[in-house]
């Protein structure tokens, strides 16, 4: 696995060896050595949306159950959307997006980041690993329609889940 890119506040673009043969496809989607030698893995969450417009997060859980979060899309397209709400961070409300598109491409989000995200095509499988179990009592969340994030979005009236609709602004 290699590290093709670094983005503003220590996010990672991770690229997955691939071998193709007559029978198809290979690809090491995690490997415990470099670049993720730190990165100890507690969920792998396999999302299905079948539609596009769907829009999940912005998520985060706070305190000492903050998260990294590892995604890629299995199948289909989505636009990546996070947020430092980390108020000791150098990056604080530091936003972006990121539009992943192929199961080879990986995004690495740091802890103390609120992560989203839209689905750009219908049948949209997202593959993301965490390296913290998941505590409902400690969920944060941002509102899509923050005006930290809002302009990332490529998708005007997004299918939002009722917990995601009632998130501050
Ligand atoms: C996230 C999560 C959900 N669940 C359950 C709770 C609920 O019944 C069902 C669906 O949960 P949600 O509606 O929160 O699922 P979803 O909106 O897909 O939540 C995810 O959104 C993206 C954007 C993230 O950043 C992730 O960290 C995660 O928060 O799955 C777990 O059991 N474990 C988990 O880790």
């Amino acid at each position: 696995m290699k590290i093709l890119k670094e983005l503003p506040g220590g996010i990672l673009l991770i690229e997955s060896p691939r071998f193709q043969d007559e029978r198809g496809g290979f690809m090491k989607l995690f490997n415990h050595d470099t670049p993720l030698h730190k990165y100890a893995i507690a969920q792998v969450n396999y999302v299905q949306n079948r539609e596009s417009g769907i829009l999940r997060g912005l998520h985060f859980q706070k305190g000492g159950f903050a998260e990294s979060k590892f995604f890629r899309v299995l199948t289909g397209q989505i636009n990546l959307v996070y947020l430092d709400v980390n108020p000791e961070s150098t990056t604080y409300q530091l936003s972006g997006s990121y539009i992943l598109d192929q199961a080879q491409l990986g995004l690495l989000i740091p802890e103390g980041f609120a992560t989203g995200y839209e689905v750009l095509t219908p049948h949209t499988d997202v593959l993301y690993y965490s390296n913290k179990d998941y505590h409902p009592e400690a969920e944060g969340g941002v509102n899509w329609q923050h005006p930290l994030v809002v302009n990332h979005w490529k998708t005007n009236m997004p299918i939002v889940s009722e917990k995601d609709k009632n998130w501050p602004l």
